[in-house]
């Protein structure tokens, strides 16, 4: 009797190494070409069962789960169910399972089970798990899923033989007969299932492996894991207000002192208004942010290093589902707090399109680390530094709520986008977790290092040249005797029309113009503020002394600051983040958008704040 080869399909999570078992069991006997009409790969190749019977393999995309969510995982989805064009139905399904991240893969490994064919499980990567501490039991396993479960270890051959039979025996075993009547099953209950599967098939398990999965069941857990993730960045916020202040001291008096230096040794001329007024005032007050750059870096960096970034990931896969998007958005966002750039490139591991464009859009709210000197300068002047608990300080406070003013922005404007401009369906999301880590000093003082060093070239040059320029444009032209200087200058004139449309939102003349070189870099709001209080204060020696803090304090109520605030939090200050939606969605339609409802959004943010701060009679 002739017929068709049997076909097998390999199928599994991403990085289960399918393609690894692929090569070990069919060697150089492969074909590669394209499916028709997409850009996936097939990759075919023969097997030899030990019976001598030759067995087509297939090698798939690695899948999340058969709703798929990108061209890759539809190939895989098409395959299983015999829908792909140039592919027959596969007659065997190999379950490619990574031991050293069981549960997770077990979530998508039953959504294939459930389909009820003949399949085998590969428990690959045993060397992994045994690494970690943790040896499997195979049969518990087998008892829990109901089909043969093989441990392997593709790259040193291990099991091939073993697998290689069990596709033999699985082909000639009828299809399983599923109950009908079975309830669907959700996501959530996906994973517990998961879980308790895994959990079984422990064999032994040491006690660090042990002690790391007790973290998890912790951190992870849907109650206690996010407000144990809020606590841990309310503390980080604290942080950067108490723990900055001697070292931001310490460069602010040197700061100063070489202000007076410069004033006292030099003659009386421009060039020495440009270097104090302009350059030392502007580009000091800048740098004395270094410090809570720092420390703030120095906590992300280390939940990034210990394994807990990509856990929070997962803890906020459920909130962003809620809003429409999947925990894949959650790197992309978070990276926004250093920085909208990398924020916005990052989007490219987003599968669905309109995911990412939704994404991008909303990335620039996440609070940047540009903001931080914007924010720190304007609460230092008008929160008092007391503390509305034990331990915590209203300052650090104030900051955190900004921050979290920008996220549930966010999270409100990706909820409206997802059901207007950017409608579609949410895609699911599992992520692979990565081991718990001690971090080690020096990556640690390298990436310290690195993110200072971003932000001194940055003073030294944009924020340089911007406050140079700015310098320029408030001195020129000179005033007539008893007129005020900026309001005389072409910066002043600027802002001065400026002001007439941003008046309504409590905003004055020095707080318009300090918004307009803003958008080159939004730390140029503050240097901006200090070169135009240095030139209009600088006929007068009482008020030239006064440090940027009591300037504000002694021109600005605080409602205009808390409105100056609000405006920052959603404000699209920055135009290289807009070049880069512009690359990145291919066009000016989206960063238009984007510009358009951000600043729609800072106005009537910053107007709402004015109005009800005056309300409050906090003016
Ligand atoms: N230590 C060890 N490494 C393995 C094993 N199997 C695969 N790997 C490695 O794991 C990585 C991922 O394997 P791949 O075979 O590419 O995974 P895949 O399932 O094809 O991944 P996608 O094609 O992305 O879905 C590779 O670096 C492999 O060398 C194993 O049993 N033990
Ligand atoms: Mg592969």
């Amino acid at each position: 009797m002739s017929k068709m080869p049997t076909v097998a399909a390999l199928v599994g999570n991403p990085n289960a190494g399918k393609s690894a078992l692929f090569n070990a069991l069919t060697g150089a006997r492969q074909k590669i070409a394209n499916y028709p009409g997409v850009t996936v790969e097939r990759k075919a190749g023969r097997l030899i069962l030990p019976s001598g019977e030759p067995v087509e393999l297939v090698d798939l995309p690695g899948s999340y789960g058969l709703e798929a969510t990108s061209p890759d995982e539809e190939v895989t989805r098409k395959v299983i169910m015999g829908e792909q064009a140039g592919q027959v139905r596969p007659d065997v399904i190999v379950l490619v399972l990574d031991s050293s991240n069981l549960e997770q893969h077990l979530v998508f490994a039953q959504e294939v089970l459930e389909l009820g064919r003949p399949t085998v499980v590969a428990l690959n990567m045993v060397d992994l798990a045994e690494r970690d501490g943790l040896t499997l039991d195979p049969a518990a396993l087998e008892a829990a899923l109901g089909v043969p479960v093989i441990p392997t270890v593709a790259v040193r051959r291990r099991g091939l033989t073993e697998l290689a039979a069990a596709i033999g025996d699985a082909r000639d075993k009828p299809e399983r007969a599923l109950d009908a009547a079975r309830p669907h099953v959700t996501l959530p209950e996906r994973r517990m299932l998961a879980h308790q599967m895994a959990t079984a098939a422990i064999l032994s398990e040491t006690s660090r492996h042990r002690i790391h999965a007790r973290m998890d069941k912790l951190l992870l857990h849907p109650w206690a894991g996010p407000p144990i993730l809020f606590a841990l960045l309310f503390i980080v916020f604290q942080a950067v207000f108490s723990w900055a202040t001697p070292f931001a001291d310490a460069i602010d008096g040197g700061v100063s002192a070489l202000g007076d230096l410069a004033k006292a040794t030099l003659p009386t001329s421009l060039l020495r208004d440009l270097l104090t007024d302009g350059v030392i005032a502007g580009v000091g007050s800048v740098l004395v942010f270094l410090p809570q750059i720092i420390i703030l870096f120095f906590f992300i960096l280390t939940m990034e290093a210990t394994g807990y970034m990509a856990r929070a990931a997962f803890l906020m896969d459920r909130m962003m589902a809620g809003v429409g998007l999947s925990g894949r958005s959650f790197i992309p966002l978070l990276s926004s707090f250093a920085c909208a750039i990398p924020g916005i490139m990052a989007t490219r591991s987003i599968t669905d399109p309109k995911d990412r464009l939704t994404t991008i859009l909303i990335a620039p709210m996440m609070t940047c680390s540009a903001r931080l000197p914007v924010y720190a300068v304007i609460i230092a002047a008008f929160i008092p530094n007391t503390k509305v608990g034990p331990g915590i300080g209203l300052q650090g406070l104030v900051l955190f709520c900004l921050y979290v003013a920008g996220i549930i922005g966010a999270m409100v404007v990706a909820l409206v986008l997802r059901r207007s401009v950017t409608k579609g369906a949410a895609s699911g999301f599992i992520m692979e977790l990565p081991k718990y880590q001690l971090p080690t000093v020096k990556d640690l003082a390298l990436g310290l290092w690195q993110r200072a060093w971003i932000f001194l070239r940055r003073a030294g040059t944009m924020i340089f040249t911007v406050t140079i320029a700015l310098w320029i444009l408030l001195n020129f032209p000179r005033a007539e005797p008893g007129q005020d200087q900026v309001n005389a200058s072409v910066a002043g004139t600027l802002a001065n029309g400026l002001s007439v449309v941003l008046e309504p939102i409590g905003f004055n003349r020095d707080m318009s113009l300090a918004i307009i070189p803003a958008m080159a870099a939004r730390e140029v709001a503050v240097s901006s503020l200090a070169t135009t209080y240095a030139v209009s204060a600088s006929d007068d020696e009482d008020q030239a002394a006064m440090a940027l803090g009591d300037q504000l304090k002694s021109r600005w109520t605080l409602p205009m600051a808390l409105a100056f605030l609000a405006w920052f939090v959603f404000a699209p200050q920055c135009l290289s983040t807009i070049a880069v939606a512009r690359r990145e969605t291919n066009g000016w339609k989206w960063p238009a958008f984007m510009l358009a409802y951000l600043f729609a959004l800072a106005y009537a943010a910053a107007g709402v704040t004015y109005w009800t701060a005056i309300a409050a009679g906090l003016g």
